[in-house]
C-alpha cells in the first residue's frame, strides 16, 4: 500500500533550496528544470560539478552559492532537497528544515523524506507523476518511459479543445459536469477512444 498523496507544485512561485552540487544534485536539478524551467532554486554546495554549472548557466532563476551548508540558507525557503554525499550533513539539513516546518527531501534516505521526486510524463498540459513509494526508482523510470510511448502526442489538443468547449458552456455546475462527461464518454471505452490501442 502506498500512502503518499500526490500534488502538483508551482515551484516557480516557491523557493527551493538544493544542497549538494554533485551527481545527484545535478540529477535533481535537471528533472526539476525539465518540468519547471522557471523553478526558483538556490543551490548551495562546497563544489559544483561541470554538469551542474552547465545546467545553471544562463538560468536567471537558479542562484549558486559556493559554500558548505549552513542553516541560514533555509531562510525564506519553502522546500529543501538535501543531496550531499555526507549523511550527517543531510541529517542536519533534515532536522533544521523540520524545526522550521519546511518540506524536505533527503535524496539518499527515503525515511527522512517528506516527499519524493517522481518520474514525470509531460504532454502539453497533461502531466503524470509516478512513485513506487521510494522502493524502486528504476521502476518509476521505466514506467515513465512506457507512458511516454503510449500516451498520444495529441492528448494536449484534446485537452485544449475540451477547455474551449468548457468555456462556452453556460448552464449551472451540474449542467456543465453532465455535458463534459457526455462529450468525453468515449475516452474510457477502448473501442471508441483509440487511446489504448
Ligand atoms: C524517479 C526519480 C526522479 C528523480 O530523481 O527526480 C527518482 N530516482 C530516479 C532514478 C534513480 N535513482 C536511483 C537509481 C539507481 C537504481 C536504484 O538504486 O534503484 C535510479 C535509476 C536510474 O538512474 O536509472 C538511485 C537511488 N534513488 C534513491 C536512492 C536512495 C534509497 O533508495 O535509499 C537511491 C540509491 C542510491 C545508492 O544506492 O547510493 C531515492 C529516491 N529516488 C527517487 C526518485 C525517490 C523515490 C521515487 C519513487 O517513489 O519511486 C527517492 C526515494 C528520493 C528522491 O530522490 O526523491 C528518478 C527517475 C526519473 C526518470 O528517469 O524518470
Ligand atoms: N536519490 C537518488 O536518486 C540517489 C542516486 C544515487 C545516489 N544517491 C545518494 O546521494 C548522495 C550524493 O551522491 P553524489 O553521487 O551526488 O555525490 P557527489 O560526490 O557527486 O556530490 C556530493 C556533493 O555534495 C557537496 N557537499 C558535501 N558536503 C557538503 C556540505 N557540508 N555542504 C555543502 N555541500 C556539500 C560536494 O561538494 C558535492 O558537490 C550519496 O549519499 C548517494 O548514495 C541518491
Amino acid at each position: 500500500m502506498n500512502h503518499l498523496y500526490p500534488i502538483f507544485l508551482k515551484v516557480h512561485q516557491l523557493n527551493t533550496l538544493l544542497v549538494g552540487g554533485g551527481f545527484v544534485g545535478t540529477e535533481k536539478l535537471a528533472f526539476l528544470l525539465k518540468s519547471s524551467p522557471k523553478a526558483q532554486v538556490t543551490a548551495v554546495s562546497r563544489e559544483f560539478n561541470e554538469d551542474f554549472l552547465a545546467l545553471a548557466k544562463d538560468n536567471p532563476y537558479v542562484t549558486l552559492i559556493q559554500d558548505v551548508y549552513h542553516e541560514k540558507y533555509l531562510g525564506g525557503k519553502h522546500i529543501v532537497i538535501a543531496a550531499t554525499d555526507d549523511k550527517a550533513v543531510n541529517r542536519r539539513i533534515h532536522d533544521d528544515a523540520k524545526e522550521r516546518f519546511l518540506l524536505v527531501n533527503v535524496a539518499d534516505t527515503p525515511d527522512l523524506c517528506d516527499f519524493y521526486l517522481g518520474g514525470i510524463v509531460s504532454k502539453g498540459n497533461v502531466k503524470i507523476a509516478i512513485s513506487t513509494n521510494g522502493k524502486s526508482p528504476t521502476t518509476a523510470k521505466r514506467l515513465r518511459q512506457l507512458l511516454e510511448e503510449v500516451i498520444p502526442e495529441d492528448i494536449n489538443e484534446l485537452v485544449e479543445n475540451i477547455n474551449e468547449y468548457r468555456k462556452t458552456l453556460k448552464g449551472d455546475f451540474e449542467y456543465k459536469v453532465e455535458a463534459l462527461n457526455k462529450l468525453t464518454e468515449g475516452l474510457v471505452s477502448k473501442e471508441k477512444s483509440g487511446l489504448l490501442e
